[in-house]
């Protein structure tokens, strides 16, 4: 157990398993420090390889005893280029490019003529794409415009100019800032993904380039087919999802998106390709506002410590985005390739904890002086769990209370906690293996295992004993313990005790003892640490 190393960091860590990191001793340095989700991209690697990444995550969290979520990142309609001749082609401005619909075209770069030519995974593109229209290529490094679109059937292909030149190699992903594209929101290889991920028991699934709520709708459809349920659960396996925002379309309904979605990623890589660079950061604090109003975690990712990848020292930037998305209220900030690919995959993991550590501090401060705002959709539903969870946030403010205790079977109590902001640690106990590592991504909580208590006297009893087992508090130090009653009905949260640690046991060994001898506080936590 490391809990006493890494005591409390609110902010939650995603990190991308790749090469990098991809054992579970390197991963397990890395949950010390402070990840709690692990990414795996299935844009890059075989179901060999996610394997491979999966026991190593699996081993990590099993060696150090903390709960970690696996993230499947499924690709969505990426468009990416083929295979090319020699691995890639390098292009200077003006020359001209030939995009060929027949998929199974090798990339190359004709010297006689000068042209050059791309194949890509989506050939039907060359039927979707009008002239004047903008390609981008590797996260818009290369670009090109339509001149016009020539041939027919196989022959088709559209003929381009280069505008930005560059080197242009196998798999790069394309962006189409100017076309409206009809490729499917969860493509075949999505679908492989799914099954994979469902046999595998993933913890979340992210969806690519989400353009409406109806892309959510539809995973959430397939996910039905293999035996999942999303909403009302009804016993079936929960497999939440999470939706990228990359898309200027998804902007337009974020609100159903939020409202649809398990939780939401500022997917800055792509969102930078296809709209203007300049507006991301006004978009991504919109996109973090919208996702609080309904209750739903949201995750910064992308380039957040970029020059970590070959450099043992961010820069001051970089350190200022992450401490600027955790003021914001980001739930959770993500390392990409500075986990997967850099030389300095732990050393990038301790800098955003440290920087997460402080500035969540601070966060933390200010908020204090606030009053405490619930989700603004939440309240409006006028449901049980979001009051209780509100009425927490005042009780703890009042009482300056250190934590907040909450058992939970599948988790929602916990989120609607963390979506209030508490500024406290969250306790999180359940005997549920997967609700633990799904609650791992939530601002604030703490997933714990504890065998299931048969009523509130065995939780309390259990609960003490933690909290000076790891000397969290003192005997007399007052805990916020929420609940169902009875014990153990999932969906049923009602009750909130404020409890005052050793209460119970003070008061029963007080009767034993003698009238006039007082009992200190040393002898009741002795007492309960010897039962
Ligand atoms: N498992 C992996 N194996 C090899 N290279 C990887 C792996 N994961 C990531 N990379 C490399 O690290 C870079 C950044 O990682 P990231 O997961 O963000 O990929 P990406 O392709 O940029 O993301 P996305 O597919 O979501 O747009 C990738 O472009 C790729 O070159
Ligand atoms: C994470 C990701 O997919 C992006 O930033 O584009």
């Amino acid at each position: 157990m490391h809990w006493r190393e890494n005591p409390f960091l609110l902010t939650k860590i995603l990190a991308t398993v790749g090469p990098a990191c991809n054992t579970p001793e390197k991963f397990a340095e890395m949950i010390k420090s402070g990840v709690r989700v692990a990414r795996i991209n299935f844009s890059h690697g075989s179901f060999e390889d996610f394997e491979q990444s999966l026991n190593v995550v699996r081993e990590a969290s099993k060696q150090t005893g903390i709960p970690i979520g696996v993230l499947g990142d499924l690709c969505g309609p990426k468009i990416r280029t083929k295979e090319f001749e020699h691995g890639g082609i390098v292009l200077n401005s003006d020359d001209s490019v030939r995009i060929v619909a027949d998929e199974s075209v090798i990339g190359n770069r004709c010297e006689e003529s000068g042209v050059s030519t791309i194949s890509t995974n989506y050939g039907l593109m060359v039927d979707e794409i009008k002239p004047n229209e903008r390609i981008f290529i590797n996260d818009g490094a290369v670009r090109l415009r339509v001149n016009s679109i020539c041939g027919e059937g196989k022959e088709k292909y559209l003929d381009c100019q280069c505008i930005v030149g560059g080197l242009v190699s196998n798999k790069k992903g394309i962006n189409l800032p100017d076309s409206d594209i009809s490729t499917p929101s969860v493509t075949d290889w999505d679908k492989e993904c799914v099954t994979w991920a469902v046999k595998h028991d993933l913890d979340y699934l992210a969806l690519s380039f989400v353009r409406t709520a109806v892309d959510i709708s539809t995973l959430n459809a397939l996910l039905r087919q293999h035996g999942c349920d999303n909403n009302g659960r009804g016993g079936r396996k929960h497999l939440p999802i999470i939706a990228k925002i990359e898309k200027p379309q998804a902007i337009d309904d974020l609100d159903r998106i939020c409202e649809k979605a398990n939780a939401v990623m500022v997917a800055r890589g792509d969102l930078g390709v296809e709209m203007d660079m300049a507006e991301v950061p006004v978009i991504q604090k919109k996109i973090i506002a919208r996702a609080h109003d309904w209750g739903k975690p949201v995750i910064v990712a992308t380039q957040m410590l970029q020059s970590m990848i070959n450099e043992a020292t961010p820069t001051r930037a970089e350190v200022s985005d992450v401490a600027g998305a955790i003021m914001e209220g980001a739930d959770a900030v993500m390392l990409s390739g500075e986990t997967a690919v850099g030389r300095y995959p732990l050393e990038a993991t301790a800098v955003m904890a440290r920087t997460a550590r402080i500035t969540e501090k601070e966060a933390s401060r200010e908020r204090s002086h606030q009053h405490s705002k619930p989700p603004k959709k939440l309240q409006e539903n006028k449901r049980r769990t979001p009051a209780l969870a509100h009425g927490v946030s005042v009780i703890v403010r009042d009482l300056q209370a250190k934590y907040v205790v909450v058992w939970t079977e599948l988790g929602g109590t916990a989120q609607y906690m963390s979506q209030n902001r508490l500024c406290v640690p969250i306790i999180a106990l359940s005997a549920d293996q997967r609700t633990l590592r799904q609650m791992a991504l939530f601002f604030g909580v703490f997933p714990m295992y504890m065998d299931r208590p048969n009523d509130s006297q065995e939780l309390t009893a259990a609960l003490d004993k933690l909290m000076l087992l790891y000397a969290w508090s003192d005997v007399g130090e007052p805990v916020v313990v929420c609940q169902g009653e009875p014990l153990g009905t999932p969906g049923i949260t009602n009750t909130i005790r404020i409890h005052y640690v050793g209460d119970v046991q003070r008061m029963d060994w007080h009767d034993e003892e003698e009238e006039s001898k007082q009992i200190s506080s040393d002898t009741i936590a002795q007492k309960i640490l010897d039962q």
